[in-house]
C-alpha cells in the first residue's frame, strides 16, 4: 500500500511582501500528513513534497523552480503563492508541462487561460469582490461611482474589471483616481468632483494615509459611502504609523459606517470536510504546530485553509487522473516533463475539482480562479459588524438589514438639485 511516491514541487513566501508561507508551510505539511494516512485516497502512492522558499520574489522563484526542475525526483505538479511569483511559474511550468496551484495569489492578470493555460488557485482573484459591490450599488439604487486605488497591477486590473461590470449594470464610474504613496491629490480630486460613493482598493498601509487625508478633506459623514478592502488585520487603523498626521479617533471618525468586502476563506458551517474535520478543529490542530501566543497575527493565516485545501485537491486530482490512466494502462509515476498526455489528465481533473474544504466549497471556474463566496461588513463605533454574504454564482444576497447610515437612510449618489419652479 502507497509503495510508490510522488513529489509537488512547492514554494513558499517565507519573507517578503506577503511572508503566507509562515503558516501556509505548516498547513501544506499538515494536509500531505492526513492525505497519506488516508487509504481511499492516492492508495498506492506516497504524496512527497520538495520545497523552496521565494521570499515572495518573481526572480528567488523563477531560480528556485528551475532547481525544483533540474533536481530529481520528477515533480508531478507546482504549488505557489505570492502573484508576482506565481505568474512567472505559471507561465514557465507550461512548458514542462506541468499544472501549477497556487494558495496565495490574489491578482486578477492570472485569470488569463492563453498565458497560464495550466493554472488554478484556491485563493480567489482581487475581483471577486466588484460583482459583490455592483449587487449593493444596485441594492441603494447608486449609479454614479468614484474609485481611488494605489498605482499597483492588482488594484489597476481590479478597477478596470469593476468598470467592466458596472457598465453591464448600467452604472458609471464617473471618478477614477489614483496615487503612488502620496493620496493628498487624489482625495482633494474626488472631493472636488463630488465623489459620494467611493471604492478604495489599496494595502492597509495607504489606507491609513487616504482616510487621513479624507478626515481633513472632510470627504466622510453622512453624504458619503465608502467601499474598502475587508482583510486587513482587524485594528488596521490604530496601528503606530509615522507618515500621517492624523490621530487613531480621527481615522476613526473618517472610517465610521464604511463598509468591506472580502472572500470567505473558512468554512463556517460546523460541519466536518472531506478531511473528516470541522475548520474549527483544523485551526485547532494548526494553533498547536505553530506553538505562538496569538496565532492570528502569523502572515499567511488567514489564508492557510487555501494552502491545505490546495493539496487535498492536488490528492483528489491526481487520484481522479490514476484511476484514467489506468484505463490505459499507464501510471501517475510514469510522468515526465514531455508527457503532455497526463499532464492533459492531471487538468482536467483539477478543472472539475469540487469537494467541501475548511475553506468552503473548492472549485474552479474556467480560468482556475477560486470560486467563493464573499462577506460584507461594516464598521460600527470602530468596529467590524457583519452585514451579509453574497453569492455570485446563484447571484444570490443575504443580506441582515443590519446596516446604520449617518443620516438616517442611504445618501443620493450626487447633488440633488431641487429645481426652484
Ligand atoms: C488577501 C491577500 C492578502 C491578498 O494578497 C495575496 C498575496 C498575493 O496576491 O500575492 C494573499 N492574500
Amino acid at each position: 500500500l502507497k509503495h510508490k511516491n510522488l513529489t509537488i514541487g512547492t514554494i513558499f513566501p517565507m519573507t517578503g511582501g506577503w511572508a503566507g508561507g509562515k503558516a501556509c508551510l505548516p498547513a501544506v505539511k499538515m494536509a500531505l500528513d492526513d492525505i497519506n494516512k488516508r487509504h481511499d485516497v492516492l492508495p498506492d502512492y506516497n504524496l512527497e513534497m520538495d520545497y523552496k522558499d521565494s521570499q515572495c520574489m518573481p526572480g528567488l522563484g523563477t531560480k528556485v523552480l528551475y532547481e525544483l526542475l533540474y533536481n530529481p525526483p520528477t515533480k508531478i505538479l507546482v504549488l505557489t503563492g505570492c502573484s508576482i511569483v506565481s505568474t512567472f511559474v505559471a507561465e514557465a511550468a507550461k512548458m514542462w508541462n506541468l499544472v501549477v496551484l497556487a494558495y496565495g495569489a490574489s491578482s486578477p492578470a492570472l485569470s488569463n487561460r492563453d498565458r497560464f493555460p495550466t493554472f488554478f488557485r484556491t485563493h480567489p482573484s482581487a475581483t471577486l469582490h466588484n460583482p459583490t459591490r455592483v449587487k449593493l450599488f444596485q441594492r441603494y439604487k447608486w449609479k454614479r461611482i468614484a474609485t481611488i486605488q494605489v498605482s499597483l497591477e492588482v488594484f489597476t486590473s481590479t478597477i478596470d474589471d469593476l468598470e467592466r461590470k458596472v457598465k453591464e449594470a448600467n452604472i458609471d464610474i464617473a471618478v477614477r483616481q489614483s496615487f503612488l504613496t502620496d493620496p493628498t491629490n487624489a482625495v482633494k480630486n474626488l472631493k472636488r468632483q463630488d465623489a459620494r460613493i467611493i471604492v478604495g482598493v489599496f494595502y492597509e498601509d495607504m489606507a491609513r494615509r487616504v482616510f487621513c487625508q479624507a478626515y481633513k478633506e472632510k470627504l466622510y459623514g453622512k453624504k458619503y459611502v465608502w467601499f474598502i478592502i475587508g482583510w486587513y488585520p482587524d485594528n488596521w487603523y490604530m496601528a503606530e504609523d509615522k507618515s500621517i498626521n492624523c490621530t487613531v479617533d480621527q481615522l476613526k471618525e473618517a472610517l465610521e459606517g464604511h463598509f468591506t468586502t472580502e472572500a470567505m476563506i473558512l468554512n463556517q458551517q460546523p460541519t466536518k470536510t472531506l478531511a473528516n474535520m470541522t475548520s474549527q478543529r483544523y485551526k485547532e490542530r494548526l494553533d498547536s504546530k505553530l506553538n505562538v501566543s496569538d496565532t492570528s497575527q502569523v502572515t499567511g493565516y488567514p489564508e492557510s485553509p487555501l494552502a491545505y485545501d490546495a493539496l487535498w485537491a492536488v490528492a483528489l486530482a491526481l487520484n481522479k487522473t490514476a484511476a484514467r490512466l489506468a484505463l490505459k494502462n499507464l501510471t501517475l509515476d510514469e510522468f515526465d516533463y514531455n508527457k503532455k498526455h497526463i499532464t492533459d489528465e492531471i487538468y482536467s481533473a483539477m478543472d472539475s475539482t469540487s469537494f467541501l474544504g475548511v475553506s468552503g466549497n473548492v472549485a474552479f471556474s474556467s480560468e482556475g480562479d477560486r470560486i467563493a463566496l464573499t462577506q460584507i461588513e461594516q464598521m460600527i463605533n470602530g468596529t467590524y459588524h457583519l452585514m451579509g454574504y453574497y453569492d455570485s454564482v446563484t447571484d444570490n444576497l443575504t443580506w441582515l438589514d443590519k446596516e446604520q447610515w449617518l443620516g438616517g437612510k442611504p445618501p443620493p449618489d450626487h447633488t440633488r438639485f431641487v429645481r426652484f419652479l
